[in-house]
């Protein structure tokens, strides 16, 4: 595929899915909330473009095929090599998670994942619940506190809920866990702003 041209078939791909970059604790993650998606409470958001909301309630119309830009975390062709992650979202407990190992072009300092990068899963983790529960919406702010850093191949679990919504001011908060929940590697608060369309700024 030319680095330059992400051809229709690349840009339909549904890039959420199981390869063979994914360590075995990222499958056995992915694995457990396949399962619990099994009675309806969570459901895997796919990749591709064409997000459609996985509720009822909310219909988030297909975005319309730009074949010459992507979105920042599938900036990379070869598997494994940046973001590596599939997202679930609970309707009922206002949540979004999102599986992730982050790969080796993401490192900050010698073996471990930059800040920037783990800030963009958070951005991206709290802007999904914030689009999926509160419609289009843009992040107005973003504070992160990072604990303890991130080793590059090692698989994290972003977790990101919606707490309150006070007008159009959406107000999340995220916690980046460590795959066996025993590690809080960072912990953020974010505020997103519904928008008519961020075209329309
Ligand atoms: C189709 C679906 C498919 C999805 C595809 C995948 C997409 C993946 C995307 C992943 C996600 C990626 C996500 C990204 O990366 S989004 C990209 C990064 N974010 C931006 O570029 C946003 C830039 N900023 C703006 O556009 C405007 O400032 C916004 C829209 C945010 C608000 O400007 P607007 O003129 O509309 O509203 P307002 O100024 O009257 O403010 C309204 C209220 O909010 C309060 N306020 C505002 N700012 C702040 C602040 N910083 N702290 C505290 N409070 C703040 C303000 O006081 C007021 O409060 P009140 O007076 O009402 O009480």
């Amino acid at each position: 595929m030319r680095q330059t041209q992400f051809s229709q078939a690349g840009w339909l791909k549904d890039y959420a899915l199981p390869n063979a970059s994914w360590s075995q604790d990222m499958l056995n993650l992915y694995n457990k909330f396949v399962e619990k998606s099994k009675d309806g409470t969570w459901k895997r958001i796919p990749s591709y473009r064409h997000i459609i909301a996985l509720t009822n309630s909310i219909k988030l119309e297909a975005e319309k095929p730009r074949q010459d830009t992507r979105i920042f975390l599938r900036n990379l062709d070869g598997e494994g090599l940046g973001f590596e992650y599939v997202m679930f979202f609970n309707p009922a407990e206002k949540r979004v998670v999102t599986v992730y190992q982050p790969g080796p072009y993401l490192e900050g300092y010698d073996g471990f994942t930059h800040g920037g990068s783990t800030a963009t899963m958070i951005d991206t983790t709290c802007g999904i619940c914030s689009i999926f529960l509160a419609g289009k919406s843009m992040t107005a702010s973003l504070s992160i506190n990072f604990k303890i850093p991130i080793l590059l191949g090692s698989v994290v679990l972003v977790d990101s809920r919606l707490d309150r919504m006070e007008g159009r001011k959406a107000f999340l908060s995220c916690q980046v866990l460590s795959c066996d929940g025993q590690t809080l590697h960072a912990e953020a608060t974010a505020l997103f702003i519904q928008v008519a369309s961020p075209s329309q700024r």
